[in-house]
């Protein structure tokens, strides 16, 4: 069996929700990776590709094939705020930044519209605009990215842009673990043409510290 892999950097901010540190193990258990708006890490991400055999290039898959997942990644990962749909202060976050009205996803800006990048359940890209949407349609998906698509040159245009670009939605709790098993599936759903399998995802959140999901 032949295993290749290739790893992607990008820089993201989450907050960890569902931490609960135990007093027995850890010196200090307060929960600081619960902290709002979030935390930043430089993550990178490795993806194992295998396959029996090798193709006409005598390669299990050459790395530009997976060209897509680092441009997916540089438009909807990169210089992100990772918010959780589960994240029991989502709804109050949306609220206080002016997004929410009525349990809808709302630009309160004229004419403006934002573009949607999201995953669905069955891990396959969708695309969508919209400048109104009920949020408890976003939890039908595992992960959404959004694109500000309007004026940008009054001050109320220009907080909404830098808002609506810099923020993305995600099911579970964002730990490694969770983004690990996310590009677990969404590679394997996207490279299934290629003719290889994707045997295992690792996100390191920082040097020290990696999750992996796959066949470990
Ligand atoms: N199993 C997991 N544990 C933790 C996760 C996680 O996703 N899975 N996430 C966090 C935080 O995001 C944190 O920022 C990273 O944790 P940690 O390695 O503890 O980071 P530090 O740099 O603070 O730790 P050092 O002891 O300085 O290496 C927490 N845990």
């Amino acid at each position: 069996m032949f295993e290749i892999s290739k790893t992607f950097e990008f820089s993201a901010a989450h907050s960890v929700f569902s931490q609960r540190l135990s007093k027995r193990w850890a010196k200090n258990a307060y929960p600081k990776c619960r902290r709002l708006p979030g935390h930043g890490h430089n993550y990178r991400l490795v993806v194992y590709l295998q396959s029996e055999k090798l193709d006409s290039s005598q390669m299990v898959t050459d790395f530009g094939h997976l060209r897509w997942l680092k441009d997916f990644i540089g438009e909807c990962f990169d210089h992100k705020l990772i918010l959780s749909f589960e994240d029991p202060a989502f709804y109050v976050l949306l609220e206080k930044l002016g997004l929410l009205k009525n349990e809808t996803f709302s630009l309160p800006v004229e004419g403006a519209q934002v573009e949607a990048v999201a995953v669905k359940e069955d891990y396959r890209l969708e695309k969508f605009n919209f400048k109104e949407m009920e949020l408890s349609k976003f939890s039908s998906y595992t992960f959404v990215s959004f694109r500000y698509l309007g004026e940008t040159s009054t001050p109320e245009g220009d907080f909404y842009s830098r808002l609506i670009d810099g923020i993305a939605f995600f099911r579970g709790s964002p730990t490694s673990e969770n983004l690990a098993r996310f590009f677990y599936y969404f590679v394997n759903e996207n490279i299934k043409p290629l003719g290889v399998k994707c045997s295992k995802v690792s996100i390191f959140e920082t040097p020290s510290s990696c999750a992996t999901f796959g066949e470990v």
